[in-house]
This record gives structure tokens, sequence and C-alpha cells, in this order.
């Protein structure tokens, strides 16, 4: 059991593991989860992630021990803010078969924490039946300060792209920083704050199965990303009566209420379920070593997965530095149709499909077989190309792939950050010509 710091970022390593954390010598139970009384008089809460009765191989629970019991509150209240948080189902506006692109999300000028600062951009099944996902940005200026954030709704899986931020949860404090990851369990409540002042970053809020590794196959089994690199904070407290806010969204609505004290009182816990951080960095990439340009199912990070195998809810794939020597390959994403929609966003760099704009902090929203691929530019330089090895260094695009079309939201629609022009990166092809018979 680890003692942490405190106010210093700690971490155990392994995703999913059965984990044990106390900041208090002597304050977890050993041997059971709730004795007639706990050490200290600690409140023993479980967190339930999946069922009860889920698969043992699904089960995803802990055990919180806490100053005061998370049920001690008083009602929640509809937020009264008005925010560009949007939620399945996506009824906005009718669906477009139209691909879409954006310029980057500015960073607010009004002062914005992280609840307010979220913009959604598209998604698709329902919060309420618990499929599908919601895709947003968040872009803020100032730390939550007494506020807390909790989503009944859904599973969070935070991609910062700009600015560093510390992340105060109920398990304990994790520092993440572009190019790595957070994932935070449905109903988790925390906290974020900008290191230096301001922040941006995409997430996916995932309303199906929790995200996983997944599968490897033939590949075998080391590879793509691994669970001893994910890392999970170490139980810290804050024993403090004064007021904290917590907004919670629940069935697509923000609600709000006040607690006497911090909500950031567990003082140890055990258990499968919290959240966690993983760098981008460690991500092992695998690619051709002879020709032709795979599937980008071979870069997928983790997995939301279906009722229907191998038909993700969502998959969470990047786009990683990485050697390319395939022969006689185009090596760029080919042109395709997909039955899968994707919405991809770009952490730094430059995308190889993309010669130009797809700008770091951008997205794009290519759905259900619509048409799409390299843009000509990107085109005309890969057919040209004399192909030695080649190293794509200092990039990092990163793509939600889901089986379900992604709608976007009406903001999405009519926000001036939308490309107009985005269709005529595919113009002027030249004409294939075909010997006549
Ligand atoms: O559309 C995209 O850029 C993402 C993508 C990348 C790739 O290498 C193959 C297929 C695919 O959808
Ligand atoms: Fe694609």
């Amino acid at each position: 059991m680890i003692v942490p710091p405190r106010d210093q970022c700690s971490y155990l390593t392994g995703l999913l593991n059965h984990l044990s954390s106390e900041a208090v010598p002597g304050s977890l139970p050993v041997g059971r989860n709730n004795p007639q009384r706990v050490p200290f008089g600690l409140y023993a809460e479980q967190l339930s992630g999946t069922a009860f009765t889920a698969p043992r191989a699904e089960n995803r629970r802990s055990w919180l021990y806490r100053l005061r019991p998370t049920a001690s509150h008083a009602r929640f209240k509809p937020y009264p803010r008005a925010t560009l948080m949007r939620s399945g189902p996506f009824e906005e506006v009718p669906p477009s078969p139209n691909r879409m692109r954006w310029n980057p999300l500015p960073i607010p000028v009004e002062p914005t924490d992280f609840v307010d600062g979220i913009t959604t951009y598209c998604g698709n099944g329902d919060a309420g039946t618990g499929s599908g996902i919601g895709v947003h940005l968040y872009a803020l200026n100032r730390p939550m300060h007494d506020r807390a954030f909790q989503n009944a709704d859904g599973e969070l899986l935070l991609v910062p792209q700009q600015g560093s931020l510390r992340l105060t949860t109920e398990f304990g404090l994790m520092d993440v920083s572009p190019l790595q990851i957070a994932l935070i369990p449905r109903g988790v409540r925390f906290r974020v704050d900008p290191a230096d002042g301001t922040a941006r970053g995409y997430f996916c809020e995932n309303y199906g199965a929790p995200f996983r590794l997944p599968d490897l196959g033939p590949i075998g089994s080391n590879g793509l990303a691994s669970a001893r690199d994910f890392e999970t904070p170490v139980a810290w407290f804050v024993d403090r009566d004064t007021g904290c806010e917590v907004i919670q969204k629940f069935q697509g609505g923000l609600w709000s209420t006040q607690l006497d004290h911090s909500p950031f009182d567990v003082v140890a816990w055990h258990g499968n379920l919290a959240p966690c951080r993983y760098d981008l960095r460690r991500f092992n990439t695998i690619n051709t070593v002879s020709f032709d340009h795979p599937d980008p199912s071979i870069f997928t990070v983790l997995t939301s997965p279906s009722d229907t195998p191998g038909t993700a809810n969502c998959d969470f794939v990047i786009f990683p530095p990485r050697w390319m020597v395939a022969e006689d390959t185009f090596r760029p994403p080919w042109f395709h149709r997909n039955v899968m929609s994707e919405f991809m966003g770009l952490i730094s760099g430059v995308y190889d499909a993309k010669a130009g704009g797809f700008a770091p902090g951008g997205a794009s929203l290519h759905n259900q077989m619509s048409g799409h691929g390299p843009d000509r530019a990107s085109y005309e330089a890969a057919v040209a190309v004399d192909l030695k090895p080649h190293k794509i260094e200092d990039t990092m695009a990163f793509m939600f792939e889901s089986r379900h079309v992604l709608r976007s939201t009406r903001w999405a629609g009519d926000t001036p950050l939308l490309q107009h022009d985005y269709d005529d990166c595919w113009n002027d092809f030249i004409k294939a010509q075909v010997p006549s018979l």
C-alpha cells in the first residue's frame, strides 16, 4: 500500500488490476469490504461500473472509504447556465451525408472552466439506452475552483491537445498533458484545472461498454498499448468543510447541488474501477514491413465493444510517429468508404492524408459511407515520391470510430469554424486514362 506525498501525483500501474490504496495508514479495511466499523469512522461505499452480475472478466467495481457518505447531499437542481454540451439522442438537426471539417476551437475570452467550456460536435446512440458516444471539445481558461463534475451518462476519455491538466478525482490526483490521455469512469467526481492558465482538448463520452484494450489476435501477447503502461492515482483526499458545487450530467441534462464539504474525501479505496492515464508515446506501433497500407484498426489503443463482435461502439485509434517502409505502395490512407463513422482530431503535427486544412485543435467528420481519403496534394506527392524508408515524425492524430452515424449538433453546422470549402480538397483529380479497346 502506498502513502502518497501530499498534493503530489503518484501512480499505481496496470489496467483493470485489483488495486488497493490508502492515504492514511490503517484506513483501508483488511480482508473484508464493509466491516461493522470502518477504521477512523470512515464510510464504506461501493461504486459499481458494471451490473453486480456482469461476468467476472467484465465486472468493474471499487470500494471507497470516505469522510462522509456520497449520499449526504441536497437535491440537484437544473444547472443554471446555458452550455454547448449536448447529449444523445442527437436530434437537433437532421443528419447530413456531408463531410465536415472544423478549424481549431478558440480558447475562450470570457472566464470559462471545464464544465462551461465543453462544446459538443457530434454523437450517436442514446445516453438513456447506454449505447453510443458523445464527441466534445473543451477549451478553458480557468480552474474549477470549488466545483466538481460527475457524469452519470458515461465514461470519459480525455484527449488533451494544448495545455497540461491537473485532474483531481475521488481516487486521487492525475496530471495529464498533450500526448497523454485519461479515462474517468462513469459517475466518478473530478475537477479539471489547467496547469498553465489555458487548455484545450477533445473527449469522448462513452455511453456504452467501458473502454478496454483490444484483442491482439495473431499479433500475439504483446503489442499496441500495454496494460502495464496505464497509471492510476493513489488515494489522496481533502479534509475541508467548505462549500463545493457538484455538477452532474444525467440523461443529457446538467444538474447542480451544493455540498458543505469537499467531494474529494476518499481516504482509501480498493477495486478495479478507477481513473487512469496513458502516455500515447508508449504505444507499440505495428505496421506493414512488406506492402500495402493496413486497416487503421492496427492502431487501436482502446475499444468500447458493442453487442456485435468486432463492431465497436467506439474505437480510439491513433496515428503516431512511425516508420513507413512499404514497397510499391501508396503509403498514406487510401480512398475509402466505411460502414463505421469516423471523427478525427489532431493533437500535434501534420496528418499524412491532409497536406492542409486539418490543424491541431481542429476536427473532421467522415460519416458512414461518405467517400474520403487523401486530399489532392497528399495524393500527388505520394504517387510521385521515391519510396525509401521514411519516418513520419512529430505528429499525433486520432480517431473516434463508431458503428453508428455521428450526428452533428446545431452548433457544429452553424459555427464559423466549419470549413465550407472542405469538399474542394478532393476537386480536380486528373481523370485516369484507360487504353481504348
Ligand atoms: O480517414 C482517415 O484518415 C482515417 C483512416 C486512416 C487510414 O490509414 C485508413 C483508413 C482510415 O479511415
Ligand atoms: Fe477514414
